[in-house]
């Protein structure tokens, strides 16, 4: 099996550079349609996807994202590693805008979305106690650091419903729960990656403050779009050099992500929905065949 990275880019990263064989492909799923077509090609003679999560000229909001069809696509093309690139708010004085941070916990505080590819017919239950990839994660953050940009190993990423940011309140609660980031997107993203077997890692780009600092006030989209403005070609140079970090033959994940499926379908065979289970051909055909 041949390493394929996949990069999930969040808002303000809808492309990315230098791909040879570049080429926009649309595909389908039996969750529906991704955000957008996925641009596919090498770099490095690494294969490379690359899919705006929110879609080109960024159409779709943080709960319309169509998770499932997402991971289903990048699944499809053979993503093994997948990278999400993200804009968060920072609760930490020292994470600064425009510092990098990898983020290695979550907190899941949304309720508006799919989160899972299983449920009635066949169900599983996978673990998410350490719900990145500490391989894929140690080399998002050495691509990173040879950016030369200020990057932060390990953090807590609140991910909130939205669409709207949340209140000095919530700001400050998350804080007190030991919470570094918070973003809109990375779950269900990063448990749907796991049922996937995908392994994942969060890049998440810190552009404000949210709402708790005294000095700073109210999240202000306008010096958002600024910080993501001025760090896109940090971005973009983290992604180029990842193929170099991971241009090694495909080794099994020594964290077991790639394995995340093998004893976690409850369902007995013969208690199988076969119509789930041509729904889940893509992402769980490892262990349903057969
Ligand atoms: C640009 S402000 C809020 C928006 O940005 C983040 O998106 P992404 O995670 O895809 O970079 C955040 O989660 C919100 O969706
Ligand atoms: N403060 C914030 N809250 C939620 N998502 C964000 N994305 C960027 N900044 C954010």
């Amino acid at each position: 099996m041949q390493r394929m990275i996949g990069v999930m880019g969040g808002s303000g990263v809808y492309e990315i550079d230098g791909l040879e064989q570049a080429t926009w492909q649309e595909i389908d799923t039996p969750w529906g349609a991704p955000s957008d077509a996925v641009l596919t090609g090498t770099l490095e003679g690494v294969k490379m996807a690359f899919l705006p999560r929110h879609g080109r000229g960024h159409v779709q909001s943080p709960s319309t994202v169509n998770y499932r069809a997402n991971i289903d696509a990048m699944k499809q093309l053979g993503v093994t590693d997948l990278v999400s690139v993200s804009a968060v708010g920072s609760f930490r004085e020292e994470m600064a805008p425009g510092d990098f941070v990898i983020v290695d916990q979550f907190i899941d505080r949304t309720f508006a979305r799919e989160k899972s590819f299983f449920g009635t017919g066949c169900v599983a239950h996978v673990s998410v106690a350490h719900p990145v990839c500490e391989r894929l994660s140690g080399l998002a953050y050495e691509a990173a650091r040879a950016t030369g940009v200020a990057v932060h190993k390990g953090g807590t990423y609140l991910a909130m419903e939205g669409p709207q940011f949340s209140s000095m309140a919530e700001s400050k609660l998350y804080r007190e729960w030991g919470c570094d980031v918070i973003g809109m997107t990375n779950m269900p993203e990063a448990k749907l990656a796991r049922e996937a077997e995908i392994c994942y890692a969060s890049v998440a780009m810190v552009t404000d403050y949210d709402s708790w600092h005294p000095d700073h006030g109210a999240v202000d989209i306008t010096a958002i779009f600024a910080t993501l403005k001025a760090n896109t070609h940090h971005a973009k140079a983290l992604v180029a050099a990842l193929p170099a970090l991971l241009s090694e033959a495909y080794a099994p994940c020594e964290h077991g992500c790639d394995r995340a499926l093998e004893f976690a379908i409850m369902t007995a065979p013969d208690r199988r929905d076969p119509a789930v289970i041509e729904k889940l051909s893509t992402v769980a055909g490892r262990v349903l065949k057969g």
